[in-house]
């Protein structure tokens, strides 16, 4: 049986710079990577000069299914990620019901498998039942049924009692701890942006930034004996940052993970009372935004996770205080921190792209997110000249709850490959 060949592409060689590559792919692997290889009967899919990498890895994301199919499914989540380069993602268990049950687990697989663009799907499951923070879930079933990590993202697990009790079964079963950081304790009713000078300026009420660093600090020191592998999700602060380096320079098995909004987003830029500019958490302020990109860049915090959080257009016209918090990503991340901080200087193209595939499969030990010989061919091309605006009606999420609506980009996916299968193709019409 023949294989494929990606011809006239380029990679990212050893010294970083840009190198002309083809890419033999065989029963859905990477066989052989180098210049001008020859056609030997394969399929040659030719790539024009554009940039081929290993698939992007997202491992945090809403698909919304099942339970609210209005907002996504696994079907169109699915195909956002692959639109956007992804393939493989991770899906946070708070859908209706909750992914407490491995019955949930399996479903999210086989609906996958069924329904799916052809993109993995890491199904995330429940730290508590219900996410409540009350009850532990039965992680080894859960694990067993083919959970990727716990997580009771949507809301801190509140109780410090509970989080370790969680850490001990999850070191014990040997799986991940993916939390969402916020204390209830310093919340307002009604909080919905950063406690600072926007919540100020329009009077609103704000979520500071120690909610958030308080469990980052406090799980830090319930995971210390218990070998767990503790995940800090969509970090945000200042402080969140300070206290993740201190657990690393004593060797702690701690990881963070930053979102593309908060990296390139602050509250100054925050036009007015428009609810795409609500996510949580926050906005935070100018400093923190910086922080965080430093971090990223020196690796303290080690990879990009989009959060894509996808709400219908009326909940979002309820206003700053009632509207849902969270925006979508899928579609834009590439793009967007390819312009913004590659084409800027701030981070080279060699470690955007290390934090969004190879760095996130190493902290959660999956097989892919290289581009080497011998590895599966999950792969994204990208289109690294056409500038083209973010439209949110021609996205494949049924969300459209963007703040960078009509940001003109740069680093446009055109291809999506899942174990040698072409998942996505740019058809290069716009409507
Ligand atoms: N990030 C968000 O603003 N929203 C997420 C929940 C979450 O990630 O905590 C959602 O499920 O909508
Ligand atoms: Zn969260
Ligand atoms: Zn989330």
């Amino acid at each position: 049986m023949g294989g494929q060949l990606l011809t006239k592409g380029r990679m990212i060689g050893e010294g970083g710079q840009l190198v002309p590559a083809d890419v033999r792919i065989h029963e859905g692997q990477i066989v052989e990577i180098g210049a001008n290889l020859p056609e030997a009967g394969d399929k040659v899919i030719p790539v024009d000069g554009k940039l081929i990498i290993p698939g992007l890895i997202d491992l945090h994301i809403h698909l919304r299914e099942p339970g609210f199919e209005a907002k996504e499914t696994i079907a169109t989540g699915t195909s956002a990620a692959a639109k956007g380069g992804y393939t493989a993602v991770a899906c946070m268990p708070n859908t209706r019901p909750v992914t407490d049950r491995v019955e949930g687990v399996r479903r999210i697989l086989e609906t996958n498998e069924r329904e799916g663009s052809g993109v993995r799907v890491l199904p995330i499951a429940a730290i508590t039942k219900t996410s409540n923070g009350e009850e532990l879930t039965d992680m080894e079933a859960l694990k067993e049924a083919g959970a990727f990590a716990v997580s009771d993202d949507g809301v801190g697990v509140q109780s410090p009692r509970m989080m370790k009790a969680a850490m001990r079964l999850a070191a014990e079963v040997d799986v991940a701890v993916v939390a969402h950081c916020e204390e209830e304790d310093l919340l307002v009713e009604g909080a919905c942006v950063h406690e600072g000078s926007f919540a100020k300026a329009y009077d609103l009420p704000g979520i500071p930034g120690e909610s958030e660093a308080i469990h980052v600090g406090r799980d830090i020191l319930l995971a210390e004996d218990t070998g767990v592998h503790y995940h800090i999700c969509h970090m945000s602060a200042e402080a969140s940052v300070r206290l993740l380096r201190e657990a690393k320079s004593r060797g702690q098995r701690v990881t963070g993970e930053v979102t593309p909004h908060h990296l390139l987003l602050c509250e100054e830029d925050i036009p007015g009372l428009d609810t795409r500019y609500k996510m949580n958490p926050p906005l935070r302020r100018k400093r923190d935004q910086q922080v965080l990109l430093a971090a990223l860049k020196d690796g303290t915090i080690d990879f990009i996770a989009t959060d894509h959080a996808p709400h219908i257009a009326e909940e979002k016209a309820q206003g700053m205080v009632n509207s849902p918090f969270g925006i979508v990503g899928l579609e834009t991340a590439f793009p967007l921190l390819y312009t913004h901080l590659v084409e800027t200087g701030k981070l080279t193209l060699s470690e955007l792209v290390d934090k969004m595939t190879r760095i996130p499969a190493e902290c959660f030990n999956l097989p892919w997110g290289r581009l080497v010989e011998g590895a599966v061919a999950d792969l994204a091309v990208i289109d690294l000249e056409t500038e083209r605006a973010v439209d949110p009606d021609n996205f494949a999420s049924k969300g459209r709850n963007t703040p960078f609506e009509d940001w003109k980009l740069k680093g446009w996916p055109t291809m999506t490959i899942v174990e040698g299968r072409i998942v996505w193709q740019e058809t290069g019409v716009h409507i």
